[in-house]
């Protein structure tokens, strides 16, 4: 069934006056039978405009004949169905959604009550559409920390690919604010921030042109809850797993020149004592191969592409060596100075992501007089820059804010010594890879000489590593634990065949086998995110969602909901996909099969992760996912998995002479793409070479 079925699947009876699990807590029955009225989920230090967003009595919600909290009403629908929602629709992939959700299909409230919203509806209005941006409020935000993203302004300037809409029927409006940022259209970033599709040129104007153009969206108020500040809770970690130990044994390749050797404990690395405290309270005693590798190589000032395993800890083999050159160099951004120049740049593709890898940099430098801020989209601008002007040496962001904060001129760049690319193929790849160069080539930016430049991910496809050049000096060094690309071989794959009618079935008769434990269910698009979220719901699996048509709001109680155990089943697009953290997933089921193998790959290592055991079943559509086959095979073998014989027989008979293995990229690139130009050495985890010195290099400069 393809996606077409499913819509007309979702609009018909599922559409019911059901209220999902993942939703109940948050609105309460409001004055008619019809609507529900938002209540707050305010955070402590809302500022003037967040307090707005959290009126209680803002807002009906289409939930009375609705879908969740996304406006599916029914009676809606119909009617909006025939602007071209569904249209829409088909494109409603998670990697399309960036912050072109403008319009989004959430049932959107009326809030008339919202002074500053430009008058009409600042959410998705039910039977609105996503993706349309343009005919937003004109009203100009009081004053500059109130804006909030660029994207929301810049709509119908930049790419838009449909005029407002208003909706019909039942006097809503559907003017969208959509919390985590609509307009800034043309080129669509993949899973969360943005990519500006504008016509201006230089980055500047397009920040600007997103932030302070002449036509302007509603605000994006939404202030995230502070994190615990109590040590106990910063300090909190999980433990690690029966298989940790085993990690010494996958190979690890090192290429490049004068590569310095692997340390082998924590104490070698010789970090101040401050961190070293610090890695002690995390619970960590032991390295993993990836920071054996990636620490003395970052310690002795070289440019990094590390390649290795889910959920084998590559955010501290960056952390650890930045903070430790931090400590011993000094740092120059304080509180009290008027432009921020954080000495650190990281960015992630996701919110959620980037907020983790900064909640590790906070833990990290505990104690110590180096602050880590984060700022991501779907919150308040204003909110970032205050985080920003108290202090900032490492700045943790996702590209779109990051490009916002940049053309407001809110941090100067020029002290930047480390620019991190966490998921790197991801950011370098067509959704982030035109931002990521902008990012470089901003004024006062260090060029790559000047700078290190760090590069981390489990995957690296080759066309991507060859992209990373521009980022790199020549002399970077490559570090691959086990095979690039390779899956977690602690997480047991399991591929089911079953056809798309059959899934729900089976997935209600696995999870509950499964029970309580903690499980990640990925589908491939928002919709169908939200659709199988009501469908557990009422099948009374205690389910919530994560996706980019989520507000951040929302988005981030799923995740707390998830991560507490309150809602163990978790409903995700690939938004959730990579880098997330989260103690024990046991689970993770592939309920659609994403499109290429990397993404295969960073899913089902949301489970399996730090030596812990987990699961992945997958379910395997012949109708849609047969190109998969042999990469899946390869995958499989690889980690030492069962290769079903009927996958084997697909992979056989789609088989092409040679085949790369993936839609995008070479996914049996087991290596360092320079690796026949250079010098390399394989070693074991443990440090010990394996196979001696390749070749005679040739120069550097043919590498990039
Ligand atoms: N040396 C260590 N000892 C104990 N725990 C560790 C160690 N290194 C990392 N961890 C923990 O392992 C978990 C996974 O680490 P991390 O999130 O950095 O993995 P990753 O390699 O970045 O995964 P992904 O590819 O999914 O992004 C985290 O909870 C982290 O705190």
């Amino acid at each position: 069934m393809g996606d077409e079925d499913w819509e007309a699947e979702i609009i018909k009876p599922h559409v019911s006056s059901y209220v999902p699990v993942f939703e109940k807590d948050k609105y309460s029955s409001g004055s008619n039978g019809d609507t529900f009225n938002r209540t707050s989920a305010s955070s402590s230090d809302a500022g003037e405009s967040n307090k707005r967003e959290n009126t209680p009595t803002v807002g009906s919600f289409g939930v009375g004949k609705g879908f969740g909290n996304r406006g599916f009403s029914n009676n809606k629908f119909e009617e909006g169905d025939s602007s071209g929602f569904w249209k829409e629709s088909t494109n409603d992939c998670e990697d399309n959604q960036t912050r072109n959700r403008g319009f989004s299909k959430r049932g959107g409230y009326q809030d008339g009550n919202d002074s500053e919203a430009s008058g009409p509806s600042r959410r998705g209005g039910r039977g609105s559409f996503r993706g349309c941006r343009g005919g937003f409020g004109l009203g100009r935000p009081s004053n500059e920390y109130d804006q909030d993203e660029g994207t929301q302004r810049a709509g119908s300037l930049f790419g838009s690919r449909r005029p407002a809409l208003s909706g019909t029927g039942n006097g809503d409006t559907y003017q969208s604010r959509s919390g985590s940022g609509s307009g800034r259209g043309g080129y669509k970033g993949l899973n969360e921030e943005v990519i500006t599709g504008s016509g201006k040129n230089s980055w500047k104007s397009e920040a600007e042109g997103g932030e302070s153009g002449d036509i302007q969206g509603p605000k994006v108020t939404y202030i995230p809850p502070p994190p615990p500040e109590d040590e106990d809770s910063i300090f909190a970690h999980y433990q690690t797993g029966i298989n940790f130990d085993k990690y010494d044994t996958i190979l690890v390749e090192v290429s490049g020149h004068d590569a310095p050797p692997a340390i082998l404990t924590f104490e070698e690395a010789n970090l101040c004592q401050t961190l070293n405290n610090n890695i002690a309270k995390a619970g960590y005693t032991k390295l993993t191969p990836v920071q054996k590798y990636s620490i003395p190589i970052i310690l002795a000032g070289r440019d990094l592409m590390a390649c290795a395993q889910t959920g084998s800890g590559k955010t501290a083999a960056f952390l650890l060596p930045i903070l430790a050159h931090m400590m011993r160099d000094g740092i120059t951004a304080s509180r009290f100075k008027e432009l921020q120049e954080p000495e650190c740049i990281i960015v992630a593709p996701t919110r959620e992501l980037i907020n983790q890898i900064y909640l590790e940099a906070r833990k990290f430098s505990f104690g110590t007089c180096v602050r880590a801020v984060v700022i991501y989209g779907g919150t308040q601008l204003g909110h970032s820059i205050r985080q920003i002007v108290q202090g900032c040496n490492i700045l943790c962001a996702t590209p779109g804010r990051l490009m916002d904060i940049i053309g407001k001129e809110k941090i100067g760049l020029k002290q930047v010594k480390y620019l991190v690319l966490d998921e790197a193929d991801r950011m370098l790849d067509m959704g982030f890879g035109p931002e990521m160069k902008k990012l470089i080539s901003c004024p006062g930016m260090p060029s790559k000489e000047q700078r290190q430049t760090l590069l981390f991910s489990a995957t690296f496809p080759e066309e991507i590593q060859r992209l990373a050049g521009e980022f790199l000096k020549s002399n970077y060094l490559f570090v691959a634990v086990g095979q690039v690309g390779g899956a977690c071989r602690d997480v047991q794959q399991t591929i089911l065949q079953v056809g798309q009618y059959s899934k729900r079935e089976k997935l209600v008769e696995i999870l509950r086998n499964i029970g309580d434990e903690r499980t990640m269910v990925f589908v491939e698009t928002k919709k169908k995110a939200d659709f199988i979220a009501t469908f557990l719901c009422q099948e009374k699996i205690s389910t919530t969602s994560i996706h980019g048509d989520r507000e951040q709001r929302e988005r981030e109680q799923a995740l707390g909901d998830f991560r507490c155990g309150k809602c163990p089943v978790l409903v995700a697009t690939s938004v959730a996909a990579r880098g997330l953290d989260i103690e024990n997933v046991q689970h993770v089921i592939n309920f659609d099969l994403p499109s290429t193998i990397d993404e295969y790959v960073h899913r089902i290592g949301r489970t399996g992760r730090c030596g812990n055991t987990g699961r992945a079943i997958s379910f395997f559509d012949p109708e849609s996912d047969n190109h998969l086959a042999q990469p899946l095979v390869k995958v499989l073998s690889d980690a030492q998995q069962d290769v079903p014989a009927w996958l084997e027989e697909i992979a056989f008979s789609t088989y092409v002479p040679g085949f790369s293995g993936s839609t995008r990229g070479n996914v049996f690139a087991s290596v360092d793409t320079r690796k026949n130009y250079q010098a390399k050495s394989t070693l074991n985890a443990a440090g010990f070479s394996s196979s001696s010195q390749a070749p005679n290099p040739v120069d550097d400069e043919s590498w990039d």
